[in-house]
């Protein structure tokens, strides 16, 4: 055979295949060692896919992978592993969780996403940002979720529910099923809106909201999600090497442009409301009139685009986890009546004393906040907690450090479901909250929010929301589960999703109380 004036024998494309058959395959299991290097116990991976075949294939939720790999380790404190070719340290020991998340977090500032924030400018948020950038950002954010300020947001998240009363007996009207995942993601897309956008978003009246498609295209596992999943497999940063958005530029310009033009017209027309761009809005006047140097990492300046990506956060990290918390909180009272009936029995008598539902009143109620804390605990939305590397760190007990770059998980829905923690874990008891049993417990296994100065930043707005819309709801409806959602049980987790999320519809019946 002749190629390029050579003459190529057979044996020739024999050697050029094996070397590239043994080229790929070394890529493949290259960081197999990564563990063993540093004394760390560890899991046998498979070559490329590491210990998320069944993940990457969709065969199995992140939660069911971190809980295999939790279980694997069962007596351990931790162990090594591999996502795909990346080693991560899933750390399983609460003390050495809180070390960690709280006591060395100068060790682990960063979650340790690979995002590229000039590919996606959306992405350069609280969420993703790194070292002293997000601490300077965190301080400047950190006011506008005081509990001042969350106090001043009860009616507009009133006018939300009082819209979602309004869709629950349109629907019992026209005796129409309730899925109350879509119904929860309304309500709260308008919720955000109004609390962030100081828009009215008007998902739960309008069903062609754009918003609300927005909302549900965003959060889709797109064709982009699954490309830049495959391109992870080979490298982490491969998607931006190859410039693969992580959104696709209309979406992108939907909420850079709404932002922007919010933010004039209220300028132009002197408008001022109470919500995040006007709190963000404020700070960035600030800001302007101050001299800062933009070269110095621990300042940060809050322009229009970095406007835009924070409120785009709180709108991505804010709906999706408030409307799922809520979904399963009203399916287990759905399917536990008794507890339904003794919280129905508070939300009334706290609603008699103040008469009416907002921050004072629901703060009054316990009982409402252990069934809340019981929701977290048996559906911990976020699933796991990450964190990078920032400055070498001794494992204790092993050989080697975690160097500059090396991920920890930390397994949270495995945590909240270890029967040494929360015996008969399956079971709903929101009895596990009362400040007895909070004590018997160690630090750091229970973490819906996380822990440490990355905690989630929106808690208590997400706190003030559930059981605003709860305690609405009890006063109103007797909550039970639809006949058609009995069929379908028990509940399993949507794959290729990174947050916890039914893979079934719940229909619930919502029937009046006189
Ligand atoms: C039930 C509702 C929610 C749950 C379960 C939840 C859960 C979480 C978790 C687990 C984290 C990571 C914390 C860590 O790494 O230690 C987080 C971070 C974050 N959450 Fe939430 N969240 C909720 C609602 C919200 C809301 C309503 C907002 C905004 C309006 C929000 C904004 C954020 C932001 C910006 C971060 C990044 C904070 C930082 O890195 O400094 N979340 N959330």
């Amino acid at each position: 055979m002749n190629a390029f004036g050579y003459e190529v024998s057979w044996f020739d494309i024999f050697f050029l295949v094996v070397s590239l058959v043994s080229i790929i395959y070394y890529f493949g299991i290259n960081t197999f060692s990564h563990w063993e290097k540093k004394g760390i116990k560890f899991m046998k991976p498979v070559p490329f896919f590491g210990n998320t075949l069944d993940l990457a294939i969709g065969r199995q939720h992140i939660t069911t992978c971190h809980q295999v790999i939790y279980d694997y380790f069962a007596d351990d404190a931790y162990g090594g592993w591999l996502a795909n070719r990346s080693p991560l340290l899933m750390v399983k020991d609460p003390e050495l969780i809180q070390q960690i998340l709280v006591k060395d977090f100068v060790h682990f500032y960063d979650r340790g996403t690979t995002v590229d924030m000039k590919l996606d400018p959306l992405n350069a948020n609280l969420l993703n940002m790194t070292g002293q950038r997000w601490k300077a950002l965190r301080q400047k954010l950190t006011p506008a979720f005081s509990s001042g300020k969350l106090k001043l947001m009860s009616p507009q998240f009133n006018e939300c529910v009082d819209d979602l009363c309004g869709l629950i007996d349109e629907k019992s009207n026209k005796k129409e099923l309730i899925d109350v995942q879509e119904s929860m993601s309304k309500l709260a897309t308008d919720v955000i809106g109004s609390c962030a956008f100081g828009l009215q978003f008007n998902s739960l009246k309008n069903p062609e909201s754009e918003f609300r498609r927005m909302g549900r295209d965003i959060l889709r596992p797109s064709w982009r999600f699954k490309v830049r999943t495959f391109m992870r497999v080979i490298s982490d940063s491969l998607p931006s090497l190859l410039g693969v958005k992580a959104f696709d530029k209309s979406k992108e310009d939907f909420f850079i442009n709404l932002v922007n033009d919010t933010m004039k017209y209220r300028e132009d027309n002197k408008v001022e409301r109470n919500d995040f761009i006007q709190i963000l809005m404020n700070l960035k006047k600030i800001d302007e009139n101050m001299e800062i140097d933009p070269n110095n990492e621990s300042h940060v300046i809050l322009d229009d685009k970095l406007l835009a990506a924070n409120t785009f956060i709180f709108f991505i990290a804010g709906f999706e986890t408030t409307a799922t918390t809520l979904t399963f909180s009203m399916y287990e009272l759905a399917v536990n009546q008794e507890i339904q009936d003794k919280l129905r029995q508070e939300v009334q008598t706290t609603f008699e004393k103040y008469g009416a539902i907002n921050y004072d009143s629901t703060k009054d109620m316990d009982y409402l906040d252990r069934v809340i804390s019981e929701t977290l605990r048996k559906y911990p939305i976020a699933g796991s907690l990450i964190r990078r590397c920032t400055k070498a760190w001794q494992v204790p007990g092993a050989k080697g450090k975690l160097e500059v770059g090396d991920r920890v998980v930390i397994p949270v829905y495995p945590i909240h479901h270890d029967p040494k923690y929360y015996p008969d874990p399956q079971k709903f008891d929101p009895e596990r909250f009362t400040p007895e049993n909070k004590r018997s417990r160690p630090p750091c296994t229970y973490m819906p929010f996380g822990d440490g100065p990355r905690i989630c930043i929106g808690a208590r707005f997400a706190l003030q929301e559930l059981k605003t819309t709860l305690s609405s709801i009890l006063l109103h409806y007797k909550l039970t589960l639809n006949e058609k959602s009995k069929a379908t049980l028990p509940l399993k987790m949507k794959p290729r999703r990174i947050l916890m999320q039914s893979e079934q519809e719940i229909y619930i019946n919502f029937t009046k109380i006189k």
